[in-house]
């Protein structure tokens, strides 16, 4: 094997300890199919392990200040930011995205815990009047207990870091299943975590298959929390799996973000904010533009312009210089891009650039226009570099295509009436809206949607509160 790397850590950590096993997986680079490294396969016994691990430190980590555990969570960051050359290294051939995206995300990710670390210090409850004169109450805010965390691989670095840090900082602790897809990263989070001098139990990663690990950490009683990014259809599942031990939970899922450009718009600047939403991770994240509805008096200008740059974005081998769209992470996510640019095809779409496979599970950065407005494309999450543009008349037609999805995560608009700006933002029934903007993501911003993508909010103020039980005490005096 001639992947190497300081961080490269192939174990379970456990309780502060790798934990080797004797049954073990392959992780693949998806550019050169090389196999990267062989994960110990971790499955009930091992998720149960780190469990009680976690269960174990959780007293005195609840005990400790939030001073000191702000320091630690703020250690955690500083080795995050010193070797984030090498976690992006790992990041980008585990996952394919280009290096300097996996760069951007290594510190998108390290931005989450220095953000709660200063979070933590921050937790306060309320001292409130009573009715009668001889009682007090008090709010205390508590840590939740032992959470689990199961994340995608399309952001195997930041999905952690945005529950770990916020899990961690309210002082509670954690038991992390990456996907099996992209489990280094994780592991050599685990390795800076220890580093840092974070207490054993307090942050464990159990690699493994979701029916084993997975199922151990949706059913077992002593997890009081469970967070998941991944898929709707699986967040469905880890709902009833949680629902006999009424477990909270946090669900990042799908999307189907809509993308409208209005005439009064400026066209360069939608067309470098659509660059952004679209083909961002090679079109493979939850907030990706998924279906562009451009006013009709722009619609010519913006698809060709929009066009002009997307051929000229360079596709390869995410860690050749330059590269801005890596591999998509595997066959059956090129299938599904190929059936939907098809779709669209068979319905009267015309391919203004690429529309095709290039070999690998590399597809053409494409831009597909006069797509109708039912086509699959539009209806489904395409996690994948192909832009929709499908053409509207009046602003309450764009207003009504966009909120006409299950998915409630993401949507993006460009226009400069202020009056506008207003109307759609507040009509559009997305838990985040980009407006002349196509990138928002950051550690301040409540992330989440509503409807079928799923609820709570990660990152920001708000996100501490998914790790936080309130404690009414009444006082007689
Ligand atoms: N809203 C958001 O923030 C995000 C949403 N997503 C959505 O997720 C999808 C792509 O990510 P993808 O990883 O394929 O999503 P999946 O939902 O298939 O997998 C996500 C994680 O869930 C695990 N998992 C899968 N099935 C189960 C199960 N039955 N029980 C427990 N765990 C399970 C996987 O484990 P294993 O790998 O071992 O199978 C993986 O760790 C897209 O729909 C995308 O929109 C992705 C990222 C962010
Ligand atoms: O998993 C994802 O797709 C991420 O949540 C997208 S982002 O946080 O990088 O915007």
């Amino acid at each position: 094997m001639s992947f190497s790397s300081a961080l490269l850590h192939q174990d379970a950590f456990i309780e502060g300890r790798w934990h080797p096993a004797a049954a073990r997986f392959p992780v693949h680079d998806p550019a050169t199919g090389e196999c990267l490294a062989q994960v110990a396969r971790g499955d009930r016994a091992s998720a149960r392990l780190a469990i009680d691990a976690a269960e174990r430190a959780l007293p005195a980590w609840r005990a400790t200040p939030a001073k000191a555990r702000a320091t630690l969570l703020r250690r955690w960051y500083e080795l995050m930011v010193a070797h984030s050359e090498e976690i992006a290294t790992l990041l980008t051939r585990e996952q394919g995205k280009p290096l300097a995206e996996a760069r951007g995300e290594v510190l998108y990710a390290a931005s989450f815990i220095e953000w709660f670390a200063e979070e933590a210090r921050r937790i306060a409850g309320d001292v409130l009047e009573h009715p009668q004169a001889d009682r007090r109450i008090l709010v205390l805010k508590q840590s939740v207990g032992v959470c689990a965390a199961i994340t995608p691989w399309n952001f195997p670095a930041a999905m952690i870091a945005r529950k770990a840090g916020a899990a961690l900082a309210a002082g509670c602790t954690m038991v992390v299943k990456p996907a099996s897809q992209t489990p280094l990263t994780a592991l050599a989070m685990a390795a800076l975590a220890n580093e840092a001098g974070l207490p054993a139990g307090i942050f464990n990663v159990v690699p493994g298959p979701a029916g084993e690990v997975g199922a151990e950490l949706a059913e077992n009683p002593q997890v009081r929390k469970l967070s998941f990014t991944g898929s709707t259809a699986v967040g469905r599942k880890l709902m009833a799996q949680c629902a006999p031990t009424l477990k909270k939970l946090s669900l990042e899922l799908g999307g189907n973000a809509p993308f409208i450009v209005f005439d009064d718009a400026d066209v360069d600047a939608a067309v470098e904010g659509a660059l952004a939403a679209k083909y961002r991770n090679s079109g493979q994240t939850c907030v990706c533009a998924n279906r562009f509805y451009v006013q009709r008096g722009v619609y010519d200008a913006f698809a060709a312009k929009l066009a002009e740059r997307v051929a000229m974005l360079k596709v390869g081998n995410g860690l050749e210089a330059g590269v801005e769209q890596g591999p998509l992470i595997d066959e059956a996510a090129l299938a599904k891009v190929q059936e939907h640019v098809a779709d669209a095809q068979a319905l009267g779409a015309r391919v203004l650039c690429g529309g095709r496979a290039l070999g690998g599970t590399w597809y053409a950065p494409t831009v597909l226009a006069d797509v109708r407005a039912d086509a699959q494309i539009t209806r489904e999450e395409t996690f994948g570099p192909v832009a929709a543009l499908v053409r509207f008349k009046e602003e309450r037609e764009a207003v009504a295509l966009a909120n006409a999805s299950e998915y409630g995560l993401a949507a993006y608009f460009y226009g400069r009436d202020l009056g506008r700006v207003f109307r759609v933002a507040e009509a559009l029934e997305y838990g985040m809206v980009g407006v002349n903007t196509g990138l928002f993501s950051n550690e301040v911003g409540p992330f989440g949607g509503i409807k079928q993508s799923g609820f709570g909010r990660e990152g920001s103020k708000y996100g501490l509160t998914e790790y936080l039980e309130l404690k009414y005490l009444c006082l007689g005096l």
